[in-house]
């Protein structure tokens, strides 16, 4: 399974996302993460990723793990698992940086047709504040075949 981290920042009414400009999910708008290094923990990991791709830091006890999503593709492909924090605050300055370009939008108006297409399935739970676990099946074109999400208050 590769497993990766997600972070959310969220300010108001507001979320910060970025424009990604290469590699896995170019072309679309994600939160902040990565693959986790060797000898990394996740929340280490959702830490420097955040860091490297925005600019900002976040300090562990602005980080709240909110979601567990796995993807699972067509037979021969790796599973992929995906940490989903939400991150309360932050320091510095919001940067643009080689893999992507962060921008706000209010969370009332995201740009679904320019995110991963299960965005519109887990986004408006992680939005409503509870936590969940969501899972994705796709087919080798691409599309969701199964999904299930449970929500937790
Ligand atoms: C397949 O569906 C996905 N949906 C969503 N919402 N997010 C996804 C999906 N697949 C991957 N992601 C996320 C998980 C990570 O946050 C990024 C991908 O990270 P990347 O491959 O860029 O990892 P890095 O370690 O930054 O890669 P480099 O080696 O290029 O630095 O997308």
């Amino acid at each position: 399974m590769k497993v990766f981290t997600l972070v959310l920042v969220l300010k108001k009414s507001q979320i910060l996302l970025g424009l990604k400009k290469r590699g896995l999910g170019v072309g679309k708008w994600n939160g902040f993460g990565g693959k986790i290094e060797s000898r990394e923990t996740v929340i280490q990991a959702a830490i420097r990723e955040l860091q490297e791709e925005s600019g900002i830091l976040v300090e562990e006890s602005n980080l709240t793990e909110r979601g567990i999503i796995t993807m699972d593709f067509p037979k021969g492909e790796i599973p992929f698992k995906v940490h989903v924090f939400h991150c309360s605050d932050y320091k510095g300055e919001i940067m643009e940086t080689e893999e992507m370009k962060p921008q706000w939008f209010d969370v009332q108006h995201l740009p679904y047709d320019l995110m991963w297409s299960e965005a519109r399935i887990w986004y408006p739970v992680f939005l409503s504040g509870t936590s969940f676990h969501a899972s994705f099946s796709y087919n080798a074109a691409g599309d969701i075949i199964k999904h299930t999400i449970t929500q937790k208050p």
